[in-house]
């Protein structure tokens, strides 16, 4: 046995499936996860010691790279002062005025520790702010692991299968509405039958939990005018695609104001942190100023808060979205291109540095789309490509990342052997 399947085992002693969140478990996979050593810019080592070009980044965070300097610099300094205090810090302040000048929707944020809490919380508050109950979600979106969103989940779910939990009381599953991604009829159709009774659409702007999926301007329009209409609230999750696709989210990108966002992922620089935030009118009824309750021991830490603000200021110097940009869109084009040479099925996308591939004919633009690609070949292109130095994420259903650090070389390499996997395979 390698130090990888040693410390597997001993991790299954006492720690459920050996992992402390299932896609670490290698989902649909299969085989023994890495147990990681070390991370370095682009690259992590396992406990065996061997090197991979990773294209995880942590399932997101580090768009900076392993180990940036500057992070962790900061996160050192600000931990010498102490780790928590459990009250207000100037670091806070000076990451929430960071994040509403960067995002002209947010005008007021919270911080906290989890994406799973922003997206709770801002439920929790669109349904405080109409007073209603109604939640309508889309099929293959992740929104967190909160009960009412287990509901035909994305990511770790759809990796195991099991896209609604058990342990989510019926009651409350049923004021989840599940509908396709990128259905526009469906959508106004469920609008206008109980349109009055919808407290919010939460969504994935660009999905990035049933591999990467990017709803179409018409479906981004209709959401937003139907919320309007229904005086319903509008959340974007940009948990994953925050500050990741583009300075100012897939919201820039798509030149629409939500009402909520929730933020996670790139905001904490590989930290534990994340942020929902929006309309001041919305933000007024969190306590202590409203009856919506929120809170965290944890939340605004200032050692995550450091590495957040350390990474956002990194990301606003000038060409650096466009360099990430073209480095993730060099991957994904080559990639294309050595499918192409080796008569593979194939096909990829990316915005920013976040990117989807698919073993499929066309790009797929739905739940459905993506669950009739081939997996099987996926599976023994994942294997392939991390037996030859190249981390991918362990499932279909997830997004891949680029990151600053990804140099010219790196790509180059990866397209090396992706070319004979492809032909491998
Ligand atoms: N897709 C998930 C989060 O965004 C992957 C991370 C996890 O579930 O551990």
């Amino acid at each position: 046995m390698n130090q990888n399947q040693q410390l597997f085992a001993a991790a299954q002693k006492h720690i459920p499936g050996g992992v402390n969140s299932p896609v670490r478990a290698f989902g649909s996979v299969g085989g023994t996860p890495l147990f990681i050593k070390k991370g370095e810019g682009a690259y992590i080592w396992d406990a065996d010691d061997q090197r991979y070009i990773d294209y995880v980044g942590s399932w997101g965070p580090l768009i900076l790279g392993h180990a940036h300097p500057d992070v962790v610099a900061a996160v050192i300094s600000t931990a010498k002062n102490g780790m928590s205090f459990g009250a207000p810090t100037a670091l806070e302040v000076e990451l929430a005025d960071l994040i509403c000048e960067m995002l002209p929707s947010i005008e007021q944020v919270r911080l906290v520790s989890s994406g799973t809490e922003a997206t709770m919380s801002a439920i929790r508050l669109a349904r405080g702010f109409t007073g209603r109950d109604k939640l309508v979600k889309f099929e293959g979106c992740y929104h967190g692991h909160a009960d009412s969103l287990l509901v035909k989940a994305g990511s770790g779910l759809l990796t195991f299968d099991n896209p609604s939990s058990a342990g989510v009381p019926a009651s409350v599953a049923a004021d989840t509405l599940v509908l396709p991604y990128n259905d526009v009829a469906a959508l106004e159709q469920l609008f206008a039958e109980i349109g009055d009774k919808i407290a919010a659409i939460i969504v994935e702007p660009i999905a990035g939990n049933m591999n990467m999926v990017q709803a179409s301007p018409t479906f981004v329009q209709a959401m937003r005018n139907l919320t309007i209409k229904y005086g319903a609230v509008l959340i974007y999750d940009e948990v994953m695609t925050g500050f990741r696709v583009d300075l100012q989210c897939t919201q820039g990108l798509h030149g629409i104001k939500p009402d909520l966002t929730c933020l996670g992922k790139v905001v904490g620089g590989g930290m534990p942190l994340a942020a929902f935030g929006g309309r001041s009118d919305i933000m007024a009824k969190l306590a202590p100023l409203g009856p919506v309750y929120q809170a965290g021991t944890l939340s605004g830490n200032p050692v995550a808060v450091a590495a957040g603000l350390v990474t956002l200021k990194k990301i606003r110097e000038i060409g650096f979205f466009n360099s990430l940009t073209q480095q993730t869109n060099k991957l994904i084009t080559g990639l294309i291109q050595v499918a192409k040479e080796t008569n593979t099925v194939f096909n990829a996308q990316s915005v920013g540095g976040m990117f989807g591939f698919y073993f499929s004919e066309n790009i797929p633009v739905s739940f459905a789309d993506v669950m009739n690609s081939d997996r099987t070949r996926f599976n023994a292109f994942f294997h392939g490509m991390l037996n030859k130095g190249i981390y991918l994420a362990p499932s279909a259903f997830e997004a891949g990342f680029v990151s600053a650090a990804h140099s010219d070389e790196d790509i180059l390499n990866t397209l090396a052997v992706a070319k004979i996997v492809f032909t491998e395979i």
